[in-house]
């Protein structure tokens, strides 16, 4: 795990969108195609204003949410509307969105779809005080099975205390990354962080999962 501490957010959110940015355009030079899972929440929005300025061939990239809230995708609840708005506009309109929702071929079909982004070259996090990721929620019933090494690639979660179900990468999708960064802000967030070391449990602290090979990016 690395920590990086930036003196103020905005500058987080400018320097990570130009690391983003510049791996998305290592991964071109090598492949035909970049794929990129994205969190949701109100932490990352400035980053996607940020990164979708950036000149590279966004044709060529998928972008995939981390998790996606049971909600239609034009409630402000959805994850894939947040990153529509704030990402795929611009430079980066033309970005493949692979929408994180079962259409009429239900789950299966949905986990086929994202089994063909597999594996990830990038995953960036968002993380909940209660050190959550994705939707891999401390507390859920399905915790366990999405923590597992052969869990489907998408899995429907229930986490506790959310107004509706989920639908998440599980573990090993998102161990699948080449890259991992993780982007917390405030002094809670922190604070969870640290807790989560010390637990070292994803069954507790869903972030241990990923935590061994993050670059965690953090400004108060
Ligand atoms: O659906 C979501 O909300 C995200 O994908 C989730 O995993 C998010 O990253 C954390 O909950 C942090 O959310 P905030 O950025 O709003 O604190």
């Amino acid at each position: 795990m690395k920590l990086v501490t930036y003196p103020d957010v905005e500058m987080m959110m400018i320097d990570l969108a130009n690391k983003l940015a510049g791996e998305l355009n290592t991964v071109l030079f090598h492949a035909e195609q970049a794929s990129i899972a994205l969190p949701g929440g109100t932490t990352p929005g400035p980053l996607y204003d940020a990164l979708c300025a950036s000149s590279l061939d966004w044709r060529r990239v998928r972008v995939l949410p981390t998790d996606e809230r049971l909600v239609p995708p034009d409630s402000p609840r959805s994850n894939e509307g947040m990153i529509r708005a704030r990402l795929l506009t611009g430079a980066a309109a033309e970005a493949q969105m692979i929408a994180l929702r079962p259409g009429a071929d239900g789950m299966d079909g949905l986990a086929g779809r994202v089994a063909e982004v597999l594996p990830l070259d990038i995953l960036l996090l968002g993380m909940g005080a209660d050190m959550h990721i994705a939707s891999l929620f401390p507390g859920a019933p399905e915790l366990e099975d999405a923590l597992r090494a052969d869990a489907p690639p998408v899995m429907q979660i229930t986490p506790p205390a959310q107004p509706e179900p989920r639908l998440s990468l599980t573990a090993p999708a998102l161990r699948s990354a080449t890259i991992v960064h993780i982007l917390i802000t405030g002094a809670d967030k922190r604070a969870a962080l640290e807790r989560a070391v010390e637990i070292d449990d994803p069954l507790l602290a869903p972030v241990c999962a990923v935590l061994g090979s993050a670059t965690i990016h953090w400004a108060e």
